[in-house]
């Protein structure tokens, strides 16, 4: 007799209900449910939440065709992402299985199945659930410490703890990346997690603020300083007094207010401009800067005292292109929020050449360029799913033809798209599961050259 495990919940989607009962009695080990029909397997899915779901694509009404079985496997993945859907299919339906993959399966085997094989494929299934789920508490419970950070990356994670025990701190901190990979949430991630919290957060971006006028914003001014100073102005640092300044784009503050701004870091006072009063305020500083400020110390362009005094911590985040997986996470995150916005009910998600392509574009603009494509494709987007053409992404050609009609995707995934998007999939969950290229190669069971090929392919970066 099996030793019988209540926690797994296998929930079989055949149309065959003699096979349907074949499948049952040889999982006597855990709970079984069975359907015959997407309605019903979906009202087991949200009552029962099984982990994996083994499913035939061919289901009435369309039990030739594959429609209703693709149908079912979005569905599915929408009431419960991290479901591990395995596809029975034919021998002949290879295309079909690996476009079910493109749309969110974890895998597929052909019929009639090797009983062995099967337990192999479901136990691991399981095995990858279980994983997800503890990744996935990793991921709420950073979530908890950032606010609205969203990651599943391990280096990503790794900076939201350096963050989280910064906060605590008065140690000045420099927040270093490209435009757009997150450095002003992190600024007031580290705010909010500070016991300033309730102060203000006073945010100056110092390449915005026009070189004359940086002066009298950051230290303000008397009565008659100068042309137009009408009355006694208080500027923005002792504005922060008690709370946070963050000041954004540190990089380009010109050279003769990096010395007024040392003078303050190290005394902790200023003197607005036109007085020699000295006002003590007391802040924390977090800087930001998408410059590389050791070049320019070498350049003369930035002042080295300066340097070591903001960069206490630095803390260097990475591109999005680095970051595996979170690009199907941040734009999952993204198209929520726009549906809700929006309150696009029909809108359902990404085509299977979308996710393929939203893993493998470099995002130069990063996290800021994610999120601005897909609050606009799901906006102007015709369909359902998000294509490859809605996203629009620059020097991708839109080789997809999806058609849609009722809700269902019609059209298909050119073969190549589908492994592609298969593979990259793959690779990246690995990567991001692995903490170096030989473990994600292990995972993969491929070689550690193979693996490092693919990556060139797919310019999929390595762990961190
Ligand atoms: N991990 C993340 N989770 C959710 N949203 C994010 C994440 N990272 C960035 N964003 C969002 O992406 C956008 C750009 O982020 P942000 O402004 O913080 O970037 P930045 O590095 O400060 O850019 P810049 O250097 O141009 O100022 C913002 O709308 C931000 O809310």
């Amino acid at each position: 007799m099996p030793h019988h495990d209540d926690s797994r919940k296998l929930l079989i989607i055949e149309d065959d209900l003699g096979l349907a009962k074949q499948l049952g009695w040889h999982f006597l080990g855990m709970q079984v449910f069975t359907a015959a029909a997407v309605d019903s397997a979906l009202a087991i899915v949200r009552a029962e939440q099984p982990q994996v779901i083994l499913q035939d694509l061919g289901l009435p009404p369309d039990a030739q065709g594959v429609s209703e079985g693709f149908r079912c496997i979005e569905a599915i993945l929408d009431i419960q992402p991290n479901s591990k859907i395995l596809v029975m299919t034919g021998k002949s339906e290879e295309a079909n299985a690996l476009r079910a993959i493109g749309l969110g399966a974890i895998d597929f085997f052909h019929k009639p199945v090797d009983p062995d094989t099967l337990d192999l494929i479901v136990n691991r299934c399981f095995e990858t659930h279980r994983l997800r789920a503890m990744n996935c508490r990793d991921h709420l419970m950073v979530d908890d410490l950032v606010g609205e950070i969203r990651t599943q990356n391990p280096e990503m994670m790794r900076i939201c703890r350096s963050i989280k025990k910064l906060a605590g701190t008065e140690i000045t901190c420099t927040l270093m990346g490209e435009s757009g990979v997150g450095k002003d949430i992190f600024a007031n991630a580290i705010h909010r997690h500070s016991p300033r919290k309730d102060r203000r957060f006073q945010a100056i971006n110092c390449a915005a603020i026009p070189e004359n006028l940086i002066e009298s914003e950051l230290f303000g001014y008397e009565k008659g300083a100068f042309t137009g100073a009408a009355k006694q102005t208080a500027g923005k640092i002792e504005c922060a007094d008690g709370g946070t300044l963050f000041l954004d784009e540190i990089g380009d503050m010109p050279l003769l207010l990096q010395t007024k701004l040392l003078r303050f870091l190290q005394q902790r006072t200023i003197q607005r401009v036109g007085s020699t009063h000295d006002i003590a305020v007391d802040v924390r500083v977090v800087c930001a800067t998408n410059k590389r400020l050791k070049s320019m110390v070498s350049e003369g362009s930035f002042r080295e005292d300066l340097y070591y005094r903001i960069c206490e911590f630095e803390v260097e985040i990475p591109p999005l292109r680095a970051r595996g997986g979170d690009r199907l996470i941040l734009a999952d995150y993204f198209l929520a929020q726009t549906i809700d916005k929006y309150h696009l009910v029909d809108m359902q998600g990404f085509s299977a050449a979308a996710r393929a392509a939203l893993l493998t574009y470099d995002w130069p603009g990063n996290v800021r360029e994610l999120e601005s494509k897909i609050k606009t494709a799901a906006v102007m987007s015709d369909n359902p799913l998000i294509t490859l053409d809605d996203l629009n992404l620059e020097g991708v050609a839109g080789t997809e033809a999806t058609e849609v009609s009722d809700g269902c995707v019609n059209g298909s995934v050119s073969l190549r798209e589908a492994r592609k998007l298969a593979e990259v999939s793959a690779i990246t969950s690995a990567l991001d599961k692995a903490s170096n290229i030989t473990e994600a190669a292990k995972i993969l069971k491929i070689s550690r050259p193979t693996l490092y090929d693919m990556m060139t392919k797919y310019q999929l970066e390595q762990p961190g």
